[in-house]
């Protein structure tokens, strides 16, 4: 059996080696940092991003990109806005890219299959994502994701490589609707945080999430996603985990920033990403080229940029003149 080849090596990218360590799979695992590399080898825990875990020795880590190319099918797991440095300096080869990220590239408001596309044009491209905190899924807790490529039959294969007992991908075809959910969810887990925060109670919550979950339709449809894939598990079910657990990077984000802090002091000397801060300005400006209204998005643009106080923000999403809640 030939070995899987993951790129990133933070604490998603540790964890998906794990599961498919867990299957007797050998798995290369590109990081960027040396003591990410040098703990995964010679103690087999990633210890600046995913601490406590005990890896499987079947995962070798490397800072060697040609290496990771021989795997059988490579995951991309780098933030969404470094994927295509990473990916260029990555060979071209004909194995399946599964992308890992959440997220929409800045500047050009393109979807990370569509970077990868014009990086890679020789590999099939496929989309992993949903409701799949990595610290549970490095544990072996249940856990269930949406496996998402423009060939079903390649969809299939692919989930059936990285399926293991606790880690069981659903097939689709639709990549826009995956990777959306997924980006749109990281920019409302920061508006339901913010409404933590700020206390202000659990039917603003709900609300948000249901008001938040409209937006993510909404600007999905424009942009080619099915609304089923939105209500599966890379939209809503990644939407519930991250809009209501302080485990989300995001959301806590939302909590300091609800609390009244600046986003450069949450966001400043952090290592870990919080993907919500960098997609909320491109999704409100590919959002604006799309004509869609996403008045919470732009709400938390606004916190993220300092140019609003929590209350401010709030009364202006308050004070939105009434309306029908479906749109014909
Ligand atoms: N952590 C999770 O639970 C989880 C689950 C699903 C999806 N994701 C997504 O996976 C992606 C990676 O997140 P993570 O949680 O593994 O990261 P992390 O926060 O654990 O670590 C940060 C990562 O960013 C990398 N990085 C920093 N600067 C970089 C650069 N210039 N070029 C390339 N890489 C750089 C670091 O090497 C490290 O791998 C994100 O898009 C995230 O939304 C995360
Ligand atoms: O910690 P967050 O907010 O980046 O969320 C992690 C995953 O995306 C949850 O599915």
């Amino acid at each position: 059996m030939k070995p899987i080849g993951v790129i990133g090596g933070g604490a998603w990218g540790t964890a998906l080696a794990q599961v498919i360590a867990s299957g007797s799979r050998e798995v290369l695992l590109w990081a960027r940092e040396p003591e990410v590399i040098a703990a995964i080898n010679d103690h087999h825990e990633n210890s600046m991003f995913l601490p406590g875990i005990a890896l499987s020795p079947l995962i070798r880590a490397t800072n060697d990109l040609s290496w990771v190319a021989e795997g059988e099918a490579v995951l991309v797991v780098t933030p969404a806005q470094h994927m295509r440095v990473v990916l260029a300096d990555l060979s071209q080869h004909a194995q399946p890219l599964i992308l890992c990220a959440k997220g929409i590239e800045a500047g050009t408001h393109k979807l990370l299959h569509e970077v990868a596309q014009e990086a890679h044009p020789y590999s099939p491209i496929a989309v992993l994502s949903g409701p799949t905190f990595a610290h549970e899924v490095a544990a072996g807790l249940p856990t269930a994701i949406t496996l998402a490529a423009e060939d079903e039959d390649r969809a299939k294969a692919l989930a059936a490589l990285i399926a293991r007992p606790t880690f069981r991908p659903y097939v689709s075809t639709d990549l826009s609707g995956a990777e959306i959910g997924g980006a749109v969810k990281n920019v409302l887990a920061i508006a339901c945080g913010v409404v933590e925060g700020a206390g202000l109670g659990q039917n603003a919550r709900a609300a948000l999430i249901a008001r938040g979950f409209a937006e993510m339709t909404r600007f999905g449809m424009a942009r080619g996603a099915r609304p089923e894939t939105l209500a599966g598990l890379s939209g809503l079910g990644d939407l519930v985990l991250t809009c209501s657990s302080t485990s989300s990077r995001n959301f806590s984000l939302g909590v300091g920033l609800g609390q009244g802090r600046s986003a450069h002091d949450l966001l400043s000397d952090r290592r870990t990403v919080a993907e919500g801060a960098a997609t909320a300005p491109v999704l409100v400006e590919a959002a604006r080229a799309a004509g869609v209204e996403m008045p919470i998005a732009d709400a938390v643009c606004a916190l993220l940029a300092g140019e609003a106080a929590v209350g401010a923000v709030v009364e202006r999403l308050l004070t939105r003149p009434l309306g029908a809640e479906h749109r014909a």
